[in-house]
């Protein structure tokens, strides 16, 4: 792989607007961990910021930087510094074989076709997936499908990987299995999750409150304050009922 160390991600003042809402409302931050991991509840923003790292929105105001590139302005940058991995891999997958799935992105990068082949061919033989090029996407599994996006998004070499909870739903081998290939990628992942012990053993971990920065520390100091006051607000819900 071509990166070896942490990215460093900046992000400035940053804003974002979905329709009328404001639904980041300023964050900044400068990200120079290998393992980040980003805590919140339903609707707090985690998938919209994460979605604004890797340059899919146009902020509001602000903006994000991945080793001094911007990454909503420059896509060309963008593909090669950061990928971003979707819960559901239907909305990632576009074309009928596997072969042109993981060339795809190789392409886009301004690889031209025979190399992007090469490298698409390459990646899938490095994850035991070599006599896949051919296969049919529509017809593998759930879990293969998700090995199918990491495998193309992996190919790429992106210096930030973000992963927005792309493993619930599946079963525990499979979950297994693909944790095991994330655990060595050596460049930067941020993982969302609404389950703190994904993240226990990161480096440092975000906690995402209304579109704001609520919390942002090493796991010990942040996931014991943030399951204190998930576990409070769901024993008032249960008080309610
Ligand atoms: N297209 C949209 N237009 C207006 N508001 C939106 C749109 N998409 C999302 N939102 C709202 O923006 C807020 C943040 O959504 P976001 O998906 O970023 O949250 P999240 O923390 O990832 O939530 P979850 O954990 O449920 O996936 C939510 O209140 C959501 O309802």
């Amino acid at each position: 792989m071509r990166t070896s160390g942490p990215s460093s991600i900046a992000i400035d003042a940053l804003r974002c607007r979905l329709g009328e809402r404001e639904v980041i409302c300023g964050i900044d931050l400068l990200l120079q961990d290998r393992r980040i991991g980003i805590l919140g509840r339903n609707g707090s923003g985690k998938s919209t910021l994460a979605r604004a790292m890797a340059g899919l929105i146009d902020p509001a105001s602000g903006r994000v930087t991945i080793d001094g590139a911007d990454i909503a302005r420059d896509r060309r940058a963008a593909l090669a510094k950061v990928g971003i991995l979707f819960q559901n891999p239907e909305h990632q997958i576009i074309f009928p074989t596997v072969l042109e799935e993981v060339r795809f992105g190789l392409e886009q990068m301004g690889h031209p076709k025979p190399e992007a082949a090469r490298r698409a061919r390459a990646a899938l033989k490095r994850f035991g997936r070599g006599d896949w090029g051919g296969r049919s996407t529509a017809a593998l599994s759930q879990g293969q499908k998700h090995l199918l996006c990491l495998i193309s998004l992996l190919a790429m070499e992106p210096a930030v990987l973000i992963l927005d909870e792309p493993f619930s739903g599946l079963d525990i081998p499979t979950e297994r299995a693909l944790r095991r290939v994330l655990a060595s990628y050596p460049g930067t992942l941020v993982q969302i999750t609404h389950d703190p012990q994904v993240v226990a053993g990161y480096e440092r971990v975000l906690w995402i409150e209304a579109g704001g920065l609520r919390a942002d520390g090493p796991p010990g100091q942040v996931i014991p304050d943030y399951l204190a006051e998930m576990t409070a607000e769901g024993a008032d819900a249960f008080a309610d009922l």
